[in-house]
């Protein structure tokens, strides 16, 4: 007895110690290494060794008189043959891959049969390849497929002949294409196909081939697309630009007053006229009649930085996420339902390349002596004036003299205005975290933003955000991205046709470009009925709305207080999700589910984002006030850390609109050009819009930070081809719905609800339900093979029909009636209810 005992708990200490697992799968990474040497040196030295290895014996194997031409002697030789002529054949390597598979499995304590799908398909591979090899090859002395395809080919080239051969073969390959890849071949039309052609051929013709992108490959592709060096101008926004011209000048600057500029100077990048002569000369500023100017080219500066870098709104630490899978399971892909979706390409939009305009040698070289000579008059003295030309106004910035100051400058804008006589001065005094005083003068000529160009830049591509989006350019040409996550909502005003609907469409098309279906959700409203109804199509792909909506946007005021309020249920659904997984914010959250910490049999899922966008919400607050504005203030408070951002954008920025609720949870904020400085003020908390030039000219605050940004520009035809693109793919089966809502004067109960409101499921589900009296939505998704939404929505249902109790956390609901008999008499009543 005690010996069986002994015997026992030695086996269970055995079978606990994860060292045994581990050194097998050393021994079979070890076996992995080995066969591939051998196989490798089998294929160099097969012909050498083979007639003596083709008949084993022991004394073969141990007698050291024989050598062999194997790398890894008499054992290479005869194991590589014994796999190569009487097994496989050249698909023999695969025996090295499943060998290593399995043996770092095991060293990672990854349980094998995870692998059993992987390891299944190599097998039949093996197989395959070995017939094909022969098939193909067999004549050749080399054992391309082994005896196994040897023997096999023989026995059905007897059986159907070569061209049966050729035709099972290939039926072969595609039902294992099929099997493993399960392409989808409901959508495959011929015009999709032709337009695929198209694309590729248009970037070829403009020798810009790429493969249509995948996240990872969209870098790739769009530096592809980029255009070459040559192409760049002299002075230019990237960092290479602005290098070129050092290198162009350095050390040739002229000692006469501003040497004449390069011809084919464009704009951007950033000049600086140097009221200091010479480096080793003391400043003469004290003396301005005796001032000469002298031009260098400067070092672009670190001017207001963009957002990527800004510090994290976010209270709670992010890298807290990042723990260690503890199982070491494969993590969870949420990109798998849709494996072969792809990212829009670029081609999609245009370029507006021959917008590009050069920018006036005199244009600026005039406006710096005006600046110069209007604070002379004023008796304002500066050591040094630099040009940054961006966009569309080039940002004069000075240093004045010591002891004067700063106020007088910005007292005398409009004097400066009016001396340039130009619209739109915007004099920033002082340039935050600098000493320098900024003047803000428009460009005669001014420069589209693509949205292309900027969706190819490097800082788009790379971006590591969870809501990427590219705004447009700042005014030293900067390319702007920031992360709407961290914003962590947006308020966008402006006064009509001023480009705010562009700028929504930038927002929404970067996020496109960025991020698969299964990332991001978009609620969308829009009273107005035209500016984002193009997006309705990507319902399946993108779009989240309530249930029972007929149109995937929403314009009708109920339907909006519906949509707030069932997404604030979705916040707290959210947050009794992360309490639950002792996760702060969704980041962590979704962290621990990608790493199967987390149960979807408890309820746990991967969360998208969602991001809500209303354009016009100025309607909506006049018609139905407060109803709009708690749950939007409430969103705003809270729903942050669960994913949920919003983007609100109004033409009427005035204060019944933007009001104190609004405007204390948006911090960050966009003013379009605006016209007065109280509707400035309203938006921004400081004046300034009214002064912007128009079409996506912008000021964004965020942090206390303002910024002034040239909207990139992407028109409604670039807009309907993405969403096109897009659409042209696969989707979910059907939309992202959020929690049904049912309003405070209508109560969820018995009453309310009508049969046709229901579910097609609905009575299988409350069957099932009470027959099993287990009221678990997870129990209906798995037993009805319903998707989790569907099931969730199905309980909502049950629970506003009386069937079960309300939801108690991770316990299964109470079920509220007890027998068939009465389920059926109740659903028979329910039937009435038309
Ligand atoms: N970023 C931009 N770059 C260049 N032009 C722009 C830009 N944004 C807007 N525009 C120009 O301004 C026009 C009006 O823009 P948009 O429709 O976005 O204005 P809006 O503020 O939404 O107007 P509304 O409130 O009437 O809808 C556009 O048709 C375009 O010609």
């Amino acid at each position: 007895m005690a010996a069986k005992k002994k015997k026992g708990q030695l086996s269970l200490r055995f079978s606990d110690d994860e060292r045994i697992p581990k050194l097998a799968g050393v021994l079979l990474l070890f076996l992995a290494l080995y066969l591939f040497i051998a196989f490798t040196s089998y294929l160099f030295t097969w012909h050498i060794d083979q007639d003596r290895v083709l008949r084993f014996s022991w004394e073969l194997l141990l007698d050291s008189r024989f050598e062999m031409a194997n790398w890894l002697g008499r054992l290479g030789a005869i194991l590589s043959n014994f796999f190569f002529y009487y097994l496989f054949g050249l698909p023999s390597f695969l025996l090295v891959y499943l060998f290593a598979l399995v043996g770092s499995a095991l060293i990672r304590r990854i349980p094998v049969y995870r692998f059993t799908s992987r390891i299944r398909y190599t097998v039949i591979l093996m197989f395959f390849l070995s017939l094909i090899f022969e098939f193909l090859f067999g004549t050749f002395g080399f054992p391309w497929g082994g005896a196994i395809g040897d023997n096999v080919n023989l026995w059905l080239f007897r059986f159907v002949g070569t061209a049966g051969q050729v035709v099972l073969f290939g039926s072969i390959a595609f039902g294992l294409v099929v099997w493993r890849f399960n392409p989808n071949f409901d959508q495959l039309s011929f015009g999709q196909a032709m337009q695929e052609v198209y694309y590729y051929f248009e970037a070829l013709i403009q020798g810009k081939v790429f493969r249509r992108a995948k996240p990872a490959d969209l870098r790739e592709a769009q530096s592809k697309l980029r255009p070459g060096p040559k192409s760049q101008s002299r002075i230019n926004t990237s960092g290479s630009g602005e290098q070129d011209i050092d290198e162009e000048f350095e050390g040739e600057l002229p000692d006469v007053a501003i040497p004449a500029l390069p011809a084919d100077l464009k704009q951007g990048g950033q000049l600086a006229f140097d009221l200091n002569r010479a480096k080793n000369r003391p400043p003469v500023a004290n003396s301005p009649g005796d001032l000469e100017l002298e031009m260098g080219i400067t070092e672009p500066e670190e001017r207001l930085p963009i957002i990527e870098n800004a510090p994290d709104l976010n209270m709670q630490p992010l890298d807290l996420a990042q723990e260690e899978n503890p199982d070491h399971s494969e993590p969870y892909d949420p990109t798998l339902e849709l494996s072969s979706y792809e990212h829009p390409v670029l081609a999609l939009l245009n370029d507006y390349s021959d917008q590009k305009v050069e920018i006036d040698r005199e244009e600026l070289e005039a406006n710096k002596d005006q600046i110069i000579e209007t604070l002379l008059h004023y008796k304002i003295e500066i050591t040094k004036i630099r040009a940054t030309i961006g966009p569309t106004v080039t940002l004069y910035e000075i240093i004045p003299a010591p002891g004067v100051r700063i106020s007088r400058i910005k007292n005398l804008e409009d004097d400066i205005a009016l001396s340039l006589s130009a619209l739109g001065i915007r004099i920033i005094a002082p340039i935050p975290g600098k000493g320098t005083i900024g003047i803000e003068v428009p460009n005669k000529k001014k420069q589209i933003v693509s949205m292309k160009e900027v969706l190819m830049h490097e800082k788009f591509k790379k971006a590591k955000m969870d809501l990427p989006i590219a705004l447009g350019k700042t005014i030293s040409n900067e390319v702007f991205v920031a992360d709407l996550a961290k914003m962590p909502h947006l308020l966008v005003a402006g006064a009509t046709g001023q480009g705010k609907s562009v700028g929504i469409n930038t927002i929404l098309v970067s996020l496109l470009y960025k991020k698969h279906p299964s990332q991001v959700k978009l609620v969308l409203i829009d009273p107005k009925k035209v500016e984002l109804f193009p997006y309705s199509k990507l319902d399946n792909h993108f779009l989240a709305f309530l249930p029972n909506q007929d149109e995937p946007i929403i314009t009708d005021t109920t339907k909006v207080i519906h949509t707030l309020n069932s997404l604030c249920m979705e916040m707290d659904n959210r947050y009794d999700l992360l309490k639950k997984a002792s996760a702060r914010n969704i980041r962590e959250y979704n962290d621990k589910f990608v790493q199967r910490r987390l149960s979807p049999l408890k309820g746990h899922k991967f969360l998208p984002f969602i991001v809500l966008v209303i354009d016009e919400f100025a309607d909506l607050i006049m018609t139905a006030g407060k109803e709009i504005e708690l749950p939007i203030g409430r969103l705003a408070q809270l729903a942050r850390a669960v994913g949920i951002h919003l983007v609100i954008a109004t033409q009427r920025p005035s204060v019944n609109i933007i009001t104190g609720v609004i405007k204390a949870n948006f911090p960050a904020r966009i003013g379009y050009k605006v016209t007065s400085k109280i509707d400035s003020r309203t938006i921004l908390d400081a004046g300034g819009a009214e002064q912007l030039i128009g079409r996506g000219d912008m000021l964004l605050s965020v942090g206390g930070e303002m910024i002034r940004l040239q909207g990139a520009f992407i028109d409604t035809p670039e807009v309907e081809n993405v969403i096109d693109f897009i659409t042209k793919q696969q989707g979910y089966p059907e939309p992202y719905f959020l929690p049904e809502y049912y309003g405070d004067d209508e109560p969820p109960g018995k009453t309310d609800l009508k049969y046709t409101d229901l579910d097609e499921m609905f009575e299988d589900s409350a069957r099932l339900i009470v027959q099993s009296q287990h009221g678990s939505t997870s129990m209906i998704q798995r037993r009805l093979k319903l998707g989790y939404n569907r099931a969730g929505r199905i309980m909502d249902q049950l629970e506003a029909m009386g069937i079960v109790g309300p939801s108690e956390g991770s316990k299964a609901r109470e079920v509220l009636i007890y027998d068939e008999g009465e389920l059926e008499r109740f659903l028979a009543d329910v039937r009435t209810r038309k």
